[in-house]
């Protein structure tokens, strides 16, 4: 992608949603980012409704938030993020495709290779096969050079896992029939619609497991760890919902292969990560949500117990920076090369 120095037109689909606000706070930050629209629900006149009028949280940002129409955004922008609920993009992102404009994808519609495992765990129709190909899955530390012009940024589950994964993987330094990932989400990971389990009175005092060995992230993590080491097995797999707004823990079992020893474990990590801005390996330290809430980073942590050979890893993000709009703009930076870091909260909010 040819870089414009300073003079980046963005548009984002989904503004009004979790992941949408946040990243249009990122992004109005952004050095390089001189214009931003905000496009809405097709063919619905909402022009009349302002983004500080939806957002109220943003009262002096009074922009309009307009109808959506491809040839529109492709005319007014340089790059379209979509903020949008799975179903959304497979309909809508067509004409973009066929005309090479870039795209960044925060939902799961062009995540997964195969349309019917979309189908199968989506339960919904997939985008076609034509255009998946067209998509880089772009979990942004494995994947700087982007050569085409569609990232389907990763899940906020999947994101967290895979990072705590990988350089066991890439390693084999386990048995690869032993992972066990049990994963926890701030309620904000369900997105801004209020439901029976999103409504305060069950989420606070409460813990509640919910779709368990039927998550969508499970084939995105599979689809994934089997490109590392094709010899991997299926994973267990299960999400909970902690009442947190965000932040999302990936606590993560895996049984070390014999002879593995703890140094091999931690020359693995830094080896992987020393390069990698985002992701701070903290060793024996274990890392909790308060650690990365309100920034891009990812902080993992592992503790060793020798009786039962397993290794736990911990691996902590927020569910709507790393785990969303934040690699999005890592994946915007990546793309049109920018320094990786542009832009992005060097910071957690802490306390
Ligand atoms: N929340 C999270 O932690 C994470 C979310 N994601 C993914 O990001 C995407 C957005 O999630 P989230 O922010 O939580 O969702 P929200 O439900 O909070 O927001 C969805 C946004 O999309 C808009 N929208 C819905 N349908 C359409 C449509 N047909 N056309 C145009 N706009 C539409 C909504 O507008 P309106 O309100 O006007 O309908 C709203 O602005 C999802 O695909 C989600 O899976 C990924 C990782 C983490
Ligand atoms: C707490 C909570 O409900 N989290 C959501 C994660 C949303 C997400 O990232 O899912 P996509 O694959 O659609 O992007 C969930 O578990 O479905």
């Amino acid at each position: 992608m040819n870089l414009r120095d300073g003079q980046m037109r963005i548009g984002i689909l989904g503004a009004t949603g979790y992941s949408g606000i946040v990243l249009y706070s990122l992004l109005r930050q952004h050095p390089q980012v001189t214009q931003i629209k905000l496009y809405g629900h097709q063919g619905n006149n909402e022009s009349a409704a302002l983004f500080n009028e939806r957002v109220p949280a943003f009262k002096t940002e009074n922009y309009p938030i307009e109808a959506f129409s491809a040839n529109q955004v492709m005319q007014e922008t340089d790059c379209l993020f979509c903020a949008t609920p799975a179903g959304v993009t497979s309909q809508l992102i067509e004409p973009f495709i066929k005309n090479n404009f870039p795209v960044i994808d925060l939902s799961g519609d062009f995540r997964l290779k195969d349309p019917t495992s979309y189908e199968k765990w989506y339960h919904r129709p997939a985008a076609k096969q034509e255009q998946l190909t067209h998509a880089e899955y772009g979990l942004a530390e494995f994947h700087h050079s982007i050569s085409g012009h569609y990232i389907a940024n990763p899940g906020c589950y999947a994101t967290a896992t895979l990072l705590g994964l990988a350089p066991l993987l890439l390693e084999h330094l386990i048995d690869l029939q032993s992972i066990i990932v049990d994963a926890k989400s701030g309620v904000s990971g369900s997105g801004k619609k209020l439901s029976a389990s999103s409504h305060f009175t069950f989420i606070n005092e409460n813990i509640s497991l919910y779709k368990l060995n039927a998550h969508q992230h499970i084939p995105e993590i599979m689809q994934q760890l089997k490109l590392w080491d094709p010899a991997v097995k299926p994973i267990q797999f299960s999400t909970t919902l902690i009442p947190v707004t965000r932040g999302l823990m990936a606590t993560i079992y895996v049984k070390l292969r014999s002879g593995v020893t703890r140094r091999q474990v931690t020359a693995a990590f830094q080896a992987q990560y020393q390069n990698s801005p985002f992701v701070r390996w903290r060793n024996q330290q274990l890392p909790d949500l308060k650690a990365v809430v309100g920034s891009n980073f990812c902080d993992i942590g592992y503790g060793y117990n020798p009786a039962a050979n397993v290794l736990t890893v911990v691996s902590v993000i927020d569910n709507l920076v790393k785990g969303a709009a934040g690699q999005a703009v890592q994946n915007f930076n990546l793309m049109w090369g920018f320094p990786e870091e542009t832009g992005l909260p060097q910071f957690p909010v802490f306390p």
